[in-house]
């Protein structure tokens, strides 16, 4: 199937839409009528624009209320057709996208509408035009593909064809399984949008929340499950009215709808999506965080250390060749660079100090890597120094970057390759109790959300959790959660609309996205914060009435909550276990780490965020009015 993609998906003028479209590598494109009317160059110039980039011109759409018309309209309704024939002939496509008709002049009947559609295929035919038909989810008549098949299959014309759009058929929660018994050379055109799932009628949900395959609910692997067995080769369309969209970067965005249509067609059999399309390994099992990368200069690496140390961690070796340090506690390696090379230094030099890159171990990073390039991945390589190894990565959020390890390559040795172990006292010291990297989490432009969850969920085997709304002081925070099955990779995707939220301020001072906190896991909270607190380490502090309302809430013996304020923990509750959180203030103002211990418990304590955050901006009020 040819990729395509409407133009009505993306912001700009016409000519930076196609610019985008083909850069993206996209093989077709549907021209949205609106985006020619607002034009200023010829039909013949954008058709010959579109060849000249490679593109084909996949459909012209939509032509509106033409089915089951009375006079005069039906008469009317016929020349403005041939009309549209005219300028297709200029542009150079052959297919007219009809969808059904929402006057409320129309009449019903399949028949008249069968009709009046064969008599357009017979106009159509004499210039060697086809005419799709599409059931839109609000049609006045016809709103279910069902109908729009039986007229298409009625009007038994050769030149006119369904269109299936599964924003339609699933907002109506319409069965898929009769797709499955269309022949697939009378489906002329096939759109395809994912939403959100929403109450609300289907116009305005269609015009505003429609996104790409992959971000939203609708269960678009059934439909191209369905869709494969009717044998349709013909174009695969994006078709994505989206709020966020319309005012985002027309490159990206473009790019995300490809990769989102690799994505769906990628492990449904008898179904090739693109002109060029290869298999794709299988999703990357995401087994852990093996390491996070911070880059700082010199004086704040000297500040990180300590704060690494008063978190229980040990220096455990200095890179051969670079001002690199390996801190161990655990399974968690964190690694601070402040080389005056690479990557981490330019990416210090933009962001000040900040985690620069975070490595996650898969089974097969080579795997890894090449599915993450066919999905349009930006891989990164820098030179490899003398006996060092290379790490596969690529690019990831705010342009820090994602490293792939396994235990199957010589990448499993890394550590004991590129360091020179640090001389230690000989009593290995059990730290702060410190286990693994519980989860990291990312603060992102709101617009990015969707292009960040598709990244990571079509890469590698995360699924995404429901979206939440934190409160914060200045604002609401949307957060969503990815993770894998077995809670090895945790990851959060925050964005919020409003600049006074402290994630607006962190992406004004961080000139942009990137990681603002990560949390690690703990078998004893209690003796962690103990530890850390007697080696110097600050932690946010919490409000009484916040202790006062867990209190009212969940009852608690009298004992743990004086622990519990003593050490300002937080604390959550629900059917499945318990959740302790406690944070350390903010690092050069950038980002901050968060203790947990999970019991039983899944959650990541959504209730306490907004405390964390009224935190947060009292200390931030603190130190502006006390500099
Ligand atoms: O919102 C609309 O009007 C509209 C137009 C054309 C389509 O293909 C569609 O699915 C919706
Ligand atoms: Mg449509």
């Amino acid at each position: 199937m040819l990729t395509s993609i409407a133009t009505v998906s993306l912001s700009g003028d016409l000519q930076e839409k196609l610019d985008a479209i083909a850069a993206a590598g996209f093989d077709g494109v549907e021209i949205f009528e609106n985006d020619l009317l607002t034009f200023d160059g010829s039909p013949e110039d954008v058709g010959k624009t579109i060849r000249d980039l490679g593109l084909k011109l996949v459909t012209f759409q939509p032509f509106r209320d033409f089915e089951g018309m009375p006079e005069p309209q039906r008469s009317r309704a016929f020349d403005r057709a041939e009309r549209k024939f005219d300028l297709m002939e200029e542009l150079g496509t052959d297919l007219l996208m009809v969808c059904s008709n929402v006057s409320p002049h129309s009449l019903g009947g399949l028949d008249r509408a069968a009709k009046d559609l064969a008599e357009l295929g017979d106009r159509a035919a004499k210039r060697g035009l086809r005419i799709a038909f599409e059931a839109l989810s609000w049609g006045k008549h016809i709103s279910d593909y069902r109908d729009s098949w039986e007229v298409v299959r009625r009007a038994n014309h050769p030149n006119v064809g369904l269109v299936l759009d599964t924003f339609h058929i699933m907002a109506r929660k319409v069965p898929l399984d009769a797709i499955a018994s269309i022949p697939g050379d009378r489906i002329f055109l096939v759109q395809v949008a994912d939403a959100p799932i929403l109450e609300m009628d289907p116009l305005s949900w269609s015009r505003h929340f429609r996104c790409f395959p992959g971000q939203g609910d609708f269960p678009l692997d059934e439909f191209m499950r369905n869709l494969a067995v009717t044998g349709y080769d013909g174009p695969l369309s994006l078709e994505i009215f989206n709020d966020q969209f319309r005012s985002s970067s027309t490159k990206n965005v473009a790019k995300d709808g490809l990769r989102s249509l690799i994505y769906l067609g990628d492990g449904v059999d008898g179904i090739k999506v693109g002109a060029k399309a290869a298999a794709l390994p299988p999703k990357a099992h995401a087994r852990n965080v093996e390491f996070v990368e911070f880059a700082v200069e010199e004086e704040n690496a000297e500040k990180l250390a300590t704060l690494f140390a008063g978190l229980g961690f040990e220096k455990r070796g200095s890179h051969k060749s670079k001002a690199v340090t390996w801190w161990k506690q655990g399974d968690i390696n964190l690694v601070i660079n402040c080389d005056k090379d690479g990557f981490a230094h330019s990416y210090n030099i933009v962001h000040g100090p900040s985690v620069c890159a975070v490595g996650l171990k898969v089974d097969d990073a080579g795997a890894a890597l090449r599915r993450a390039q066919s999905l349009l991945a930006s891989s990164f390589t820098q030179p490899v120094g003398a006996g060092e190894i290379a790490m596969p990565a690529i690019r990831g959020v705010g342009g820090s970057l994602v490293y792939f390890l396994d235990d199957q390559s010589e990448l499993a040795r890394i550590w004991d390759v590129e360091f020179e172990p640090e001389a230690t006292t000989g009593k290995p010291s059990a730290g702060a109790s410190l286990k693994a990297v519980d989860h990291v989490s990312y603060s992102m432009q709101y617009e990015e959300m969707l292009t960040w969850l598709l990244y990571f969920t079509s890469i590698f085997d995360l699924g995404k959790m429901p979206t939440v709304d934190v409160p914060d002081p200045g604002g609401l925070v949307q957060s969503q959660v990815v993770q894998g099955n077995d809670g090895g990779v945790r990851l959060i995707l925050n964005g919020s609309q409003s600049p006074h939220t402290q994630h607006s301020q962190f992406l004004n001072e961080f000139f942009g996205s990137g990681v603002q906190h990560i949390a690690f896991s703990s078998d004893d909270i209690f003796a962690s914060v103990d530890y850390c607190r007697k080696n110097g380490v600050e932690v946010l502090p919490i409000s009484e009435n916040y202790y006062d309302d867990i209190d009212a809430r969940f009852g608690l013996d009298p004992d743990l909550l004086d622990r519990l304020k003593a050490a300002n923990i937080l604390y959550d509750r629900d059917d499945d276990g318990e959740y302790y959180q406690v944070y350390t203030k903010t690092f050069a103002n950038r980002f901050f780490f968060e203790l947990v211990e999970r019991r039983d418990y899944r959650g990541f304590g959504a209730a306490n965020a907004p405390i964390r955050l009224a935190s947060q901006t009292r200390m931030n009020r603190h130190s502006q009015t006390s500099k």
